[in-house]
């Protein structure tokens, strides 16, 4: 009975999300565990045999500092952004695409032939601009960090159609026609990645996975989550957040105000976390609604 409870539960939020695209980040410090990483696969495929589009954009933080510590290289973010020299990059590269994109490409095909990897290079998916920090009111050049400037979906849209789960590493083609001459690529923040190309692909829900309960309001000395903030409640609040959740609140904001409809930030370090959502009334974590969301009624995301 209690299994069966469970699906009709769930009923109404499939539904509701029937043919939606549903843009899943998956978190770096949500990623280090095996038995999260299983359950994350099989939420993805849920959501895909379920009807659902999802698409799914990875970070890789702890991984890319695992591996310049040990090849002696400094790992070093101002703003919640890491400083990227040239070396850097070629590292962030290399464990995005060749290790941390590969492993999730494995799991989710270790059930059937859905997944395919890219990263932002791929048919010109992202292309970006460089962007600057910000530390006391002034501007830090902190290398090959890039701005998602343009998205050109149609190869996330193609294989979406084609019935694919995309795994989409955050590197960006650079705009400037000199630097990509060159041969250079923009790491890209994995959330700033993620609300770019949910807004690129006009996803009905961003779901961001991270290592907290969701956005506290008095971080760190208090852990009461703020269940729900409109895009002007946010707005207001983000110059006064700490490090780790600017990336992630600003790129909330950013989908929201590009016609994504609900952008949610959950606890990543709970399993299923994502399935869960569906059976959670108010949802978990924060969700962030645009200003005119009238209709929001909950369990959007
Ligand atoms: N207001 C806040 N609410 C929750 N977490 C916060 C807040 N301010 C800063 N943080 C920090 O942000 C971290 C999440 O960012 P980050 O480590 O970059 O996540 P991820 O690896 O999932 O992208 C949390 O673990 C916490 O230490
Ligand atoms: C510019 C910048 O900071 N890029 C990130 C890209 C990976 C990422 O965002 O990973 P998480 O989501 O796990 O933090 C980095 O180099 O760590």
């Amino acid at each position: 009975m209690p299994k069966a409870r469970a699906l009709v539960e769930a009923l109404p939020w499939l539904a509701r999300h029937q043919g939606k695209t549903v843009v899943i980040k998956f978190g770096g410090n949500a990623m280090v565990d095996d038995d999260l990483k299983a359950a994350f696969a099989m939420d993805i495929l849920y959501l895909r045999h379920a009807g659902l589009k999802p698409v799914v954009v990875h970070g890789g933080g702890p991984q890319i500092s695992a591996q310049l510590a040990r090849l002696g290289l400094e790992s070093r973010f101002e703003g919640g952004l890491r400083v990227t020299t040239d070396e850097t990059m070629e590292v962030v590269r290399m464990v995005l695409a060749g290790q941390v994109q590969r492993e999730l490409v494995g799991l989710l095909n270790a059930h059937g032939p859905h997944a395919v990897g890219l990263t932002g290079e791929d048919a010109r998916l992202m292309t970006a601009v460089r962007r600057y920090a910000h530390k006391d009111g002034r501007s830090v050049d902190i290398g090959r960090v890039g701005d998602v400037a343009q998205v050109d979906a149609g190869i996330v849209r193609d294989l979406v159609e084609g019935g694919r789960i995309p795994v989409v590493s955050s590197i960006a083609r650079p705009e400037d026609a000199k630097d990509a001459a060159e041969g250079g690529v923009f790491n890209v923040n994995a959330d700033t990645a993620a609300a770019a190309l949910a807004a690129a692909l006009g996803a009905e829900t961003l779901l961001i996975l991270t290592d907290v309960a969701g956005l506290y309001a008095n971080w760190p000395d208090s852990d009461e989550v703020i269940p729900r903030l409109t895009a002007g409640e946010l707005a207001e609040l983000l110059p006064r957040l700490a490090s780790g959740m600017i990336p992630k609140m600003e790129a909330c904001l950013y989908a929201v105000r590009h016609g994504v409809r609900a952008a949610r930030v959950v606890d990543g370090r709970t399993e299923h976390s994502i399935l869960l959502q569906i059976f959670a009334d108010d949802g978990t974590g924060t969700v962030v609604v645009p200003d005119d969301d009238a209709s929001f009624e909950g369990a959007t995301a």
